[in-house]
């Protein structure tokens, strides 16, 4: 290949998480499947949970030819066309592209974790790479396909405050001292000050031992069937939900108790900034992210638990869940028949740009200052160069590599819907 071209197909790759959807359920498994008929087969014990799209070594993407070339090797090969001069200036890299972008298809809770900061992630790599896999920031955003479940950011303290004062066997794992301090304490205290009082209440749940927390989650679970108003029915039916999922775990404090729960409609979103305690519920999402595989977890996983690292880093900034959704904004370098919808978080690496089609018809995009990777959830359609002949089939599961500058045209032929994700990142 003596240059590269500017839109083609790419193959992504899935992660087999055990809280993946089972087999033909789970959209990543349905996507992989569409997009690469000939490799993929479908296994309908097996959970997929993650569809990888980007440049990631932990799980290549690769074009359809021959001999799976890796995305990685083609921008590494061709910077200046795959990236432009603008984003290696930018992010000081001419091997990998700024994002990562994922199909999340999500049948039990993901762990409570955090991701760390650049700082953070710096330290991590270098003292524990096999766990921390790179040195990079893992800001991300959520885009719900389905109606989707998350635990984003801490609840209010009130809200702390009121579950603690009321639920014995919460405040037995947290302990009368710093329940009555954090009580006494919120009211007063200023913005520093309250966070001091909730890390305190998290630490002490997260370093409580199993053999304290297993029967005081234990009677918790009971007391959400023998009393539920006490927790109310929501809370009551997570808690249940949760623990048949991981009996007795330390997820039921510091998700259920202390995790703002959040519910997400087709077409909403939440953004996470690094170090915000998060947890992934139900729904299928499209996730996009800083290029970065560093996870902190502490609850509701079998994975390797940093409870130290996770109890130190976080924000402990505590705000209702409303403020953790990102509305979607027009997108004006597009026109045509389309509705267009951008998530545009504050975070250089990444927005994402959904293209919804309900009628036969056409959307024309300006050329991006950088790379995007767009993928068809819905539908089929076309893809095209504008100005050029020859039209890809964009089908439900098939990825593009649209490369920086090139002006693409999106077709749809019929009255079915057909809607795609495109992950960008511009200069
Ligand atoms: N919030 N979502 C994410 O960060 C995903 O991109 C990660 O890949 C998931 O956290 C992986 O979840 P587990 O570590 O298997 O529990
Ligand atoms: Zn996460």
């Amino acid at each position: 290949m003596t240059t590269s071209p500017k839109l083609f197909r790419v193959i992504g790759g899935a992660q087999n998480y055990d809280w993946g959807k089972l087999g033909s359920s789970s959209a990543v498994a349905r996507f992989a499947k569409l997009n690469d008929p000939e490799t993929v087969v479908i296994d309908e014990e097996k959970p997929y949970a993650e569809l990888w799209m980007g440049t990631h070594p932990s799980v290549p993407t690769v074009l359809p030819d021959s001999n799976r070339k890796a995305l990685r090797e083609l921008v590494t090969e061709f910077p200046e066309e795959t990236l432009g001069p603008d984003i290696i200036a930018k992010f000081g890299s001419k091997e990998g592209i700024p994002f990562l972008f994922k199909v999340l298809s999500i049948r039990k809770v993901l762990s409570i974790q955090a991701h760390p900061d650049k700082t953070l992630a710096k330290q991590l790599h270098a003292s524990d790479p096999k766990h921390y896999p790179d040195d990079n920031h893992k800001p991300e955003m959520a885009v719900a396909i389905t109606d989707f479940e998350a635990f984003c950011g801490f609840k209010p303290l009130a809200q702390i405050d009121e579950l603690l004062q009321k639920i014995p066997e919460f405040k037995e794992l947290v302990g009368a001292d710093v329940t009555e301090e954090f009580h006494s304490g919120i009211a007063s205290a200023d913005v520093a000050g309250k966070k001091k009082l909730l890390q305190k209440v998290f630490s002490r749940v997260m370093n409580s031992p199993e053999s304290k927390f297993e029967p005081l989650a234990a009677s918790i679970v009971k007391k959400t069937k023998s009393d539920p108003a006490l927790f109310g029915e929501t809370l009551a039916d997570l808690i249940q939900r949760l623990d048949a999922q991981f009996p007795n775990d330390i997820g039921l404090f510091c998700g259920c108790l202390m995790l703002n729960h959040c519910t997400l409609k087709s077409g909403e979103a939440i953004f996470l900034e690094a170090k915000d305690p998060h947890a992934y519920i139900s729904g299928d999402i499209m996730e996009c992210m800083a290029a970065s595989d560093n996870v902190i977890r502490a609850g509701f996983t079998p994975k390797f638990k940093d409870v130290d690292v996770l109890v130190d880093c976080l924000t402990y900034s505590f705000n209702p869940v409303e403020e953790q959704k990102l509305k979607p904004a027009p997108f004006p370098r597009g026109s045509g028949d389309a509705k267009l919808n951008l998530y545009d978080p504050p975070i250089d690496e990444f927005s994402v740009l959904q293209t919804a089609f309900s009628t036969p018809g056409s959307e024309k995009f300006e050329g991006l200052e950088g790379p995007s990777l767009l993928i068809v959830t819905e539908g089929k359609g076309k893809i095209k160069l504008q100005g050029s002949e020859t039209a890809l089939d964009a089908s439900t599961g098939n990825i593009f590599f649209i490369a920086p500058k090139a002006p693409v045209e999106l077709i749809s032929e019929s009255n079915t819907p057909f809607t795609s994700y495109r992950a960008y990142c511009e200069a």
